[in-house]
């Protein structure tokens, strides 16, 4: 989308479900541009309210900050402007700021600013931050407060206040109280965006504190099913929600929590289960397990 303003990216985000596509890997681990632009011409038949290249699912934190720029270019032509391509920034704040003025220069409409690696870090350097990356872009800027880069109330209202294009705030925590506290100190003035792993999970009890919208890793493979979902949470379709909680959401997290970091891991899974597959994931993470993969495929076969 050409030219889109914070404002408009805001807007536009909080109009339906987020997609975080993975990232193709051929055998030797390189990355599959040809495959990725398949898998998101695939998905571009379903509606969306924006694309979040090289993300979390997206094995961001493998990959070079030239992938990532390659990752961002390859969707910014595949989708061609139908909806916001976001691209991701992290690490310090040089190399953060310098992956914002690439995304910028690659045509990307927004920015998801994830945690920097390592070490850990106050309230008021993470606001420092935040602000820094947030000044040297004028894209739209979502940042993802996750991990070692977890954001009070009162952060997230300094945030906004002193950055007119952070817009949305993604939460990866599931705080009950922060996220209270925060809408009721900075309420609309920001968009808020699930994003916990297997973000449905949370999705209906997060609608009540102000989160509209969330990122679907699941999306990547079984997007019917992850689009149903989002309009049961939205018509705050409590017996629906919970029977398909019940019958795929909660099976595939006992799949999922067998080992960490197969909340990627599985999204690839789900991929090649359906015939899509786009690679082995990178380490430091792992495949699932011939035996996993089974059963994951079975649970996909049950939805039919
Ligand atoms: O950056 C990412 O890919 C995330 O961590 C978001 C995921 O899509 C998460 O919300 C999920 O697993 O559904």
């Amino acid at each position: 989308m050409t030219g889109v303003t914070p404002t408009e990216l805001a807007a536009q985000l909080k109009t339906g479900l987020l997609s975080f596509p993975v990232t193709h890997f051929r055998a030797d681990l390189s990355f599959d541009e040809p495959a990725y632009r398949e898998h998101l011409s695939w998905l571009s038949q379903y509606d969306v309210a924006g694309l979040f290249a090289a993300g979390g699912t997206g094995e961001g934190f493998s990959l070079t900050p030239e992938e990532i720029d390659t990752v961002v270019r390859a969707a910014v032509s595949e989708v061609a402007g139908r909806v916001p391509v976001i691209a991701p920034a992290t690490g310090g704040t040089a190399t953060a700021i310098a992956q914002a003025q690439a995304a910028e220069a690659a045509g990307a409409d927004g920015l998801l600013l994830l945690p920097p690696y390592l070490t850990e870090a106050g309230q008021r350097g993470l606001v420092e931050h935040v602000s820094a990356v947030c000044r040297s872009t004028n894209l739209g800027v979502t940042v993802y407060s996750r991990a070692n880069a977890i954001l009070n109330d009162v952060s997230v209202a300094e945030l906004a206040d002193r950055n007119d294009n952070l817009v949305c705030l993604k939460d990866g925590v599931g705080n009950i109280e922060m996220m209270t506290r925060t809408y009721a100190r900075v309420g609309d003035r920001l968009t808020y965006i699930g994003g916990l792993p297997t973000a449905e999970t949370f999705a209906l009890p997060l609608l009540q504190l102000g989160v509209s919208t969330y990122s679907s890793a699941i999306f990547n493979f079984v997007p019917e099913f992850a689009l149903g979902f989002y309009a049961d949470v939205l018509a705050q379709d409590r017996d629906e929600v919970y029977r398909k909680l019940n019958d795929f959401v909660i099976p595939y997290l006992d799949i999922r929590d067998r080992t960490k970091g197969y909340a990627v891991s599985i999204v690839k899974a789900g991929v090649k289960a359906i015939g899509r597959p786009a690679g082995p994931v990178r380490p430091p993470l792992q495949d699932l397990s011939e035996d996993e993969l089974t059963q994951l495929t079975a649970l996909i076969e049950g939805l039919k």
